[in-house]
């Protein structure tokens, strides 16, 4: 049975987070990672597979948010790997409207829809907000006909009912461009990967990404994190970055051990605000300021919902691309003409269309967008009954003689367990707290990946920088580090005072918080102001105090310094 040595930091997941998330790791020089991913490749959900004879994308297709002020640094790699891509505008969509006997709206009632659509959407967003401050707001009516139910479910699912102004378009442009390259848009992750993983011949070789490990238990203790995968191996690391989707963290793949924490557990909080407050006395500035700046995390816990809770909240889409293969082209083409709608009396049924001809010329596909409910019943179906489905409507728009799809590819990213949807999608009116909280590691557990972005949760770059941001991470394992050398000279200073040096060691590092008890023994023998630091070199007394803050059970802040540089922990002044 595989049971390696322990490593800084295991990553669980290698979609564009992991990999972006352990390619900062070893450019910081944390190089004894190990990457453990469920599937057999990676990418997660940037996935393409080959289709009618060409490359498409099963899950995200576009680099969304190009030409604006910033540079999208998703579109920087795909520029830099020569990325095929296309330009693709939406904006025409609307006067391709058919209805159910194969007319086009005409231009003026799909304007007033789309209108009318858009002012529905803002009346629901104030009454919404109203109904948040006790308010009572008339709710504005809702879409009835088949075209306003199209333009509904375009404004709102299709476009991810995002509140104007969108982060992704106002930082990075509001352009769009389709990935159209047999390479498929995981090249970008194999060009990534390539920084820190030992590549060949467009192969990653390298024994530390470990493919087909589906990880089903963390147990965490301040003593870092023991990792158990389906096939029994074993893996202990002092931090965890974990990258699985949202819709994986609301489901029961992976076990937590102890349970993340709920909101019961604020009482500990009280707790270690409790100790802080007897300790202010200590006559140490540096200890003065951490008992503040830890209080005050305490207290920002305090009005926390946590993250269970928070995990809860966050709604997942469900977003299914249909590819079907036609022997020929019966739609129209050139410009204008690559999106079309379907206008249906039930909303979302197979209401939006592309044709492949912009991407790959003569490839004779169409995709269809389904969502949510329509997605989860589509994937609990045969594809002959979605094909059946999909052909009747396209009988609808284009006529009875049109020919059968050859072929028709399906992707199930609701039933896949290691993704359960395809992106987070947070409420509406939300104040980022639900984010923070998801984002918050907890203990030795980072979290990372698109739904921990608070710009832009949903999108591959909101990924790809939500696993670059792992310097909450460095700055722990910095100070982690000084934690463990003071260590040594902790034992140094409490051996034959108030007990064995071990007891004192796993009173400080103890997981259980019922220990606290002991802890303030600990704290109690500080203040009393007869501890003497021991210079490690002359063995000495060094004269220089020792403050060890319990806070919550867990060691904050170790102010000591015999070579006169201060150790600092790894919690910031809260914002
Ligand atoms: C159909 C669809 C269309 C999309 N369209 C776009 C688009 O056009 N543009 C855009 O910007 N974004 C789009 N997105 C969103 C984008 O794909 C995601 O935001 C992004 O890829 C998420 O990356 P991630 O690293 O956060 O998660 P993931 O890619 O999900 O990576 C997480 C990894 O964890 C692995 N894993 C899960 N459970 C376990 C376990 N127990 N043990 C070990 N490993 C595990 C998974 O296999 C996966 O590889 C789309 C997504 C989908 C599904």
């Amino acid at each position: 049975m595989d049971s390696p040595p322990r490593s800084s930091v295991i990553i669980i997941g290698a979609g564009i987070s992991g990999v972006s998330a352990g390619k900062v790791l070893a450019e910081n020089g944390i190089k004894d990672m190990v990457i453990l991913e469920a599937s057999d490749r990676i990418g997660g959900r940037i996935r393409k597979d080959s289709f009618g004879g060409v490359s498409v994308e099963l899950g995200a297709g576009w680099i969304a948010g190009v030409g604006g002020k910033e540079s999208n640094p998703v579109w920087e790699l795909a520029s830099q790997s020569g990325l095929r891509t296309c330009f693709s505008d939406y904006s025409n969509a609307r006067y391709n409207i058919y209805d159910r006997s194969g007319k086009i709206f005409p231009s003026g009632v799909a304007a007033d829809s789309y209108k009318k659509a858009v002012d529905v959407a803002i009346e629901n967003l104030k009454s919404l907000e109203a109904n948040l401050v006790g308010e009572l707001i008339e709710p504005p009516s809702s879409p009835k006909t088949p075209i306003e139910l199209a333009i509904d479910f375009i404004l709102h699912d299709f476009e991810m009912a995002e509140v104007e102004p969108i982060s992704t378009y106002v930082d990075f442009g509001e352009r769009e461009f389709l990935v159209a390259d047999e390479r498929g848009y995981e090249h970008l992750l194999y060009k990534m990967a390539e920084n820190f993983l030992f590549t060949s011949e467009g192969k990653i070789l390298d024994n530390r990404l470990k493919l087909n490990k589906v990880v089903r238990e963390l147990q965490h203790s301040r003593n870092g994190v023991v990792v158990k995968t389906e096939d029994g191996c074993v893996y202990e690391a002092n931090y965890v970055i974990l990258s699985v989707s949202i819709g994986v963290l609301q489901s029961d793949l992976i076990s937590f051990r102890p349970p993340l924490p709920a909101s019961d557990q604020f009482l500990s909080c009280f707790a270690g605000l409790s100790m802080a407050k007897s300790m202010s006395k200590f006559p140490s500035l540096r200890a003065v300021k951490y008992i503040r700046v830890h209080a005050a995390c305490a207290l920002q816990l305090l009005v926390k919902r946590w993250k269970a809770e928070a995990i809860e909240k966050c709604d997942v889409m469900v977003y299914t691309k249909i590819f079907l293969k036609f022997p020929d082209k019966f739609w129209p083409c050139g410009p204008g003409k690559e999106f079309f709608i379907y206008a249906h009396e039930r909303r979302g049924y197979y209401t939006f269309w592309q044709h492949m001809e912009n991407a790959y010329p003569g490839s004779n596909i169409l995709v269809v967008t389904l969502t949510n409910g329509e997605s989860k019943r589509i994937e609990a179906q045969s594809d002959e009954e979605t094909l059946e489905e999909a052909m009747g409507v396209l009988r609808d728009m284009f006529g009875p003689h049109i020919p059968n799809a050859t072929d028709i590819l399906v992707p199930r990213w609701w039933n896949n367990r290691f993704q359960r949807g395809s992106y987070s999608n947070y409420p509406i009116i939300s104040d980022n707290q639900d984010v923070h909280d998801i984002k918050a590691p907890v203990g030795c557990i980072f979290f990372t990946g698109e739904h921990t972005s608070e710009r832009f949760s949903g999108y591959v770059h909101g990924g790809y920088l939500a696993g670059e941001n792992t310097e909450f991470l460095l700055k722990d394992f910095q100070w982690r580090n000084s934690i463990c050398q003071c260590s040594l000279y902790i034992l140094h200073i409490f051996d034959g005072l108030i007990g064995p040096a071990e007891a004192i060691l796993s009173v400080a590092f103890s997981p259980d918080r019922r220990q606290l008890a002991n802890g303030k023994h600990l704290v109690s023998g500080i203040k009393a102001g007869e501890l003497q630091c021991w210079d490690p070199q002359t063995g000495k007394p060094s004269g220089n105090p020792l403050v060890v803050l319990i806070l919550c059970g867990k060691v904050f802040a170790v102010d000591w310094s015999p070579d006169g540089h201060a150790n600092s922990p790894g919690c910031d002044e809260p914002e």
